[in-house]
């Protein structure tokens, strides 16, 4: 069976520099959900067009519009690059001029050109789930986004604030603090997998 070798991380945002290159619905999707999951994310948007819809979006973040074509010098001090244009050969020129500066660069719906993909997003409070198919499946990525959206409940960060006090008020030593948080919690998973199988 194939495999996805991709490595999930979670980027603090909020201390990163991204750049959007294009203005288009493409860029407009991309912008929608990286706020959706990051509302803090620093971000430029480099364009000689916006869309109405973009700058709605702009205004509730951290986002800074630029009305200009993609020159290179709008990469300095970013982290991250999405380039979106309508032009392909734009697009691979700030792939290259990516690549040679040690950025990260998605083309968006182009995976050849992406050094990550994003993915679909769940965020509950303190949780967040982000799903992947390896790039095969972009549709599928956003049904299971749904699915788990439905699925993981809205408490769940109770149960995740509750244990981040517990946890403080432990006694021991790691090892000790972790076998009393691994033998507090196996009952979330037994409960979990005795219901499934109750269900089949
Ligand atoms: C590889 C990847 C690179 C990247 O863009 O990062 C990529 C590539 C491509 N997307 C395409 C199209 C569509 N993308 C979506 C939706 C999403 N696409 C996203 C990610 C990714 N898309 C990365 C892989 C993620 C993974 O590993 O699974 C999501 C998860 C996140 C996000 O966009 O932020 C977001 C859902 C968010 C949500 O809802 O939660 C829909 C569905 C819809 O809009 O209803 C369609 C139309 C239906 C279809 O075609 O499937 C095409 C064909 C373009 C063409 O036809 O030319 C390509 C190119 C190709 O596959 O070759
Ligand atoms: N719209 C969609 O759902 C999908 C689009 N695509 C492809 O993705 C690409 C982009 O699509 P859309 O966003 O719909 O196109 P669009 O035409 O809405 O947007 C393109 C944007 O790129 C900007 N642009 C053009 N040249 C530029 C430059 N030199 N520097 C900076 N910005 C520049 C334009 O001003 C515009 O804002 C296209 O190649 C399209 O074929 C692929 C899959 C789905």
């Amino acid at each position: 069976m194939e495999r996805n070798n991709l490595y999930p991380i979670f980027l603090k945002t909020s201390q990163l520099n991204v750049l959007i290159v294009g203005g288009g619905n493409v860029a407009e999707e991309k912008l929608g959900f990286l706020l959706k999951s990051s509302p803090d994310a620093n971000v430029t948007m480099v364009s000689p067009m916006f869309r109405a819809g973009t700058l709605t979006l702009a205004e509730k973040g951290q986002v800074k519009l630029i009305e200009s074509k993609y020159k290179k010098r709008f990469l300095k001090g970013h982290h991250i690059v999405i380039a979106t244009t309508d032009v392909p050969e734009v697009n691979i020129k700030v792939h290259k001029h990516c690549r040679k500066r040690s950025i990260l660069i998605n083309v968006a719906d182009n995976p050849p050109y992406c050094d990550f993909y994003m993915g679909g997003i769940v965020t509950k409070g303190n949780v967040k789930v982000a799903i992947s198919t390896n790039g095969k499946s972009p549709t599928t990525a956003k049904r299971l986004r749904q699915f788990f959206e439905d699925v993981i409940p809205e408490n769940v960060d109770d149960l995740v604030k509750n244990l981040n006090e517990y946890r403080k008020t432990i006694k021991g030593d790691f090892e000790q603090k972790v076998e009393t948080l691994n033998e507090f919690t196996k009952g979330l998973i037994e409960t979990s997998a005795i219901k499934s199988n109750q269900e089949e």
